[in-house]
């Protein structure tokens, strides 16, 4: 009886009560950002304020709510993973990249070079990881570092509608301290799987990690990635739906680093987190339930201070929380 009750709340719940909820959600996992620290080893994403809490979500009609700081800008950092994937696999087509990177989630952090020994060849387990998302930037279109970076920002504004900046300071700040980065790209130059120089190669993955992005940015690539390709706020087609789904897949099994496995249990929605704090998730449609966003949605999350595996803690939380009530989940 309570859940019949529980179910007809949920069938009538207004875009204003789903906002009114989110807002409560967003106060009540703030406490979490206590359980992460800001990024430092990026000199620039030290001065974030690690108390803020935002998100953002679109629904497939368009509807969207926002909780919390939802209008920070921050940079995208590992996000920008995905759309770089996207961008090498609409040039070359899924074969050609895939001689270059896996799609094996490694259980390993983010920056780690480990596996690039341990395995012959070198190749990298997946373009989620520094050593995949390195190889996958050498590889967009063009042969100048200016060439391949354009190629990653018009997959962006393709999905985003405008071409986004970059933070300058953030770009420079991390180039100063990219010792992991710069290692794993020497390796992988001396393993040929770099397809440009290794200071190319960093410069444009450094670039695109400090794209500016807001909640809302990461909300819309996440609608359009959680109905395959399809943008229903341009009644559009703009990415082949093999492609939004092989993503999606990346994404579920290596998006959030080596926490990818607790995420999936827990949350159950394709995701991609970023030092920065932020987390793009796209939510495919319910088939046979009716909770608000059925129709699949696109959630983007910041809260800059992350935990152990480099994923926001309160950002984290919130999702399970959201994913809970609103039974998110794909699984
Ligand atoms: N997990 C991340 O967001 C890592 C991105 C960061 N720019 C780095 O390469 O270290």
């Amino acid at each position: 009886m309570i859940k019949e009750i529980k179910d007809i709340h949920r069938n009538f719940e207004t875009k204003s009560e789903c906002a009114n909820r989110l807002h409560h959600w967003v106060e009540k996992n703030r406490r979490y950002t206590e359980e992460g620290t800001c990024a430092s080893y990026i000199p620039a994403l030290r001065h974030a304020d690690p108390h803020q809490l935002g998100v953002c979500i679109i629904g497939h009609d368009g509807e969207i709510i926002k909780g919390g700081e939802a209008d920070v800008v921050f940079t995208m950092q590992s996000v920008s993973k995905v759309i770089s994937f996207m961008a090498v696999c609409l040039t070359h087509g899924l074969a050609y990249v895939l001689k270059h990177v896996d799609v094996e989630p490694t259980g390993d952090p983010y920056n780690s070079i480990m596996r690039l020994e341990l395995k012959k060849p070198a190749r990298p387990f997946n373009p989620m990881i520094n050593a995949g998302a390195i190889t996958v930037a050498s590889l967009l279109p063009g042969v100048t570092k200016e060439e391949k970076f354009a190629g990653l920002l018009d997959v962006l504004e393709m999905l985003l509608g405008r071409r986004p900046s970059v933070d300058e300071a953030v770009f420079f700040s991390e180039r100063e301290t990219a010792h992991y980065n710069f290692a794993l790209a020497h390796f992988l130059k001396a393993e040929g799987f770099l397809k440009c120089g290794v200071e190319d190669a960093i410069d444009i993955y450094l670039r695109q990690c400090a794209i500016e992005v807001t909640t809302e940015d990461l909300a819309r690539i996440g609608l359009v990635l959680a109905c395959d390709g399809y943008d229903p706020l341009c009644s559009k087609q703009v990415l082949p739906s093999e492609l939004a789904r092989l993503t999606k897949a990346v994404m579920l099994t290596c998006g959030m680093y080596n926490a990818s496995g607790k995420f999936a249990a827990f949350v159950g929605a394709p995701s991609k987190s970023g030092v920065s704090g932020g987390i793009m998730t796209a939510v495919p449609p319910r088939r046979h339930k009716v909770t608000p966003f059925h129709n699949g949605c696109g959630i983007g999350i910041y809260s800059p201070a992350i935990d152990e595996a480099g994923n926001s803690a309160a950002g984290v939380k919130l999702l399970q929380h959201i994913s809970a009530e609103w039974e998110l989940s794909v699984f």
